[in-house]
């Protein structure tokens, strides 16, 4: 399953190669972060679905940590904060990223498709459909030895997204795993399990597939981000 992460798409081998221009850079940027704001969304989605108090205890936190709570600084920024500013660092305009005008519709559809799944999947279902953030503790990783030297009129403050995930990342796959082994005691559900997996690497491969088209590397300058 990992061969199919986006990480080996080829638009990531060459944003994490250093191969793209700041456009380019900029265009995946904001095209991720309509993911980021609709990743809470999918996890209320998860938690009205689901009628185990125990799990929701332990997954509110996954909306608290894209929302941001209490003053909203430092550790509790939240995840879209801490993406819009890795935004900023890029040259985007905290206001272009909000409106959501750089999405293209490929990604749009798909993120929506990731929402939907949440909303009316049994909630066992939508908790392994997150596993594979299995695999983004590498990405995050490579984009943090990488994109300093490859990028570096991007501040390295931010990339802090990047450094912040990877314990989360870790945290949440922990519990999701957990969900799973006792959810999957069939082996229609192992089955199942795996095809949902796929329909999740799926969706990032599409995204991918969708921002790769619209910024290709000859994009007329009056259209670039
Ligand atoms: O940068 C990445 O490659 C990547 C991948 C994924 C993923 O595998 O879905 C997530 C994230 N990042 C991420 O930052 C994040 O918060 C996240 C939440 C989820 C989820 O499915 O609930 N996936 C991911």
């Amino acid at each position: 399953m990992e061969s199919r992460y986006h990480s080996h798409h080829p638009f990531n081998r060459r944003l994490n190669a250093g191969e793209l221009q700041p456009f380019q850079v900029r265009g995946w940027v904001a095209n991720r972060f309509y993911y980021q704001c609709r990743i809470p969304v999918k996890d209320a989605a998860v938690l009205s679905n689901c009628d185990d108090r125990a799990t929701r205890r332990r997954w509110v936190v996954r909306m608290l940590d894209h929302d941001g709570h209490g003053d909203h600084e430092g550790a509790n920024a939240g995840g879209i904060e801490i993406w819009t500013r890795l935004g900023i660092a890029t040259g985007l305009a905290r206001e272009v990223l909000e409106s959501h005008a750089l999405v293209v519709p490929g990604v749009r559809f798909a993120v929506d498709a990731y929402v939907n799944f949440a909303r009316t999947a049994p909630w066992q279902e939508a908790v392994i459909s997150s596993l594979t953030e299995m695999f983004a503790p590498r990405i995050h990783k490579d984009r943090l030895a990488g994109w300093p030297t490859h990028y570096p009129w991007i501040d390295t403050s931010g990339l802090d997204y990047f450094r912040s995930r990877i314990p989360l990342a870790d945290r949440d796959v922990e519990h999701g795993l957990e969900v799973a082994m006792q959810w999957c005691t069939t082996r229609e559900r192992q089955q199942r399990a795996l095809h949902i997996l796929g329909f999740k690497l799926d969706i990032l491969w599409a995204m991918l597939d969708a921002i790769e088209k619209a910024y290709p590397d000859d994009l007329p300058k009056d259209q670039q981000p």
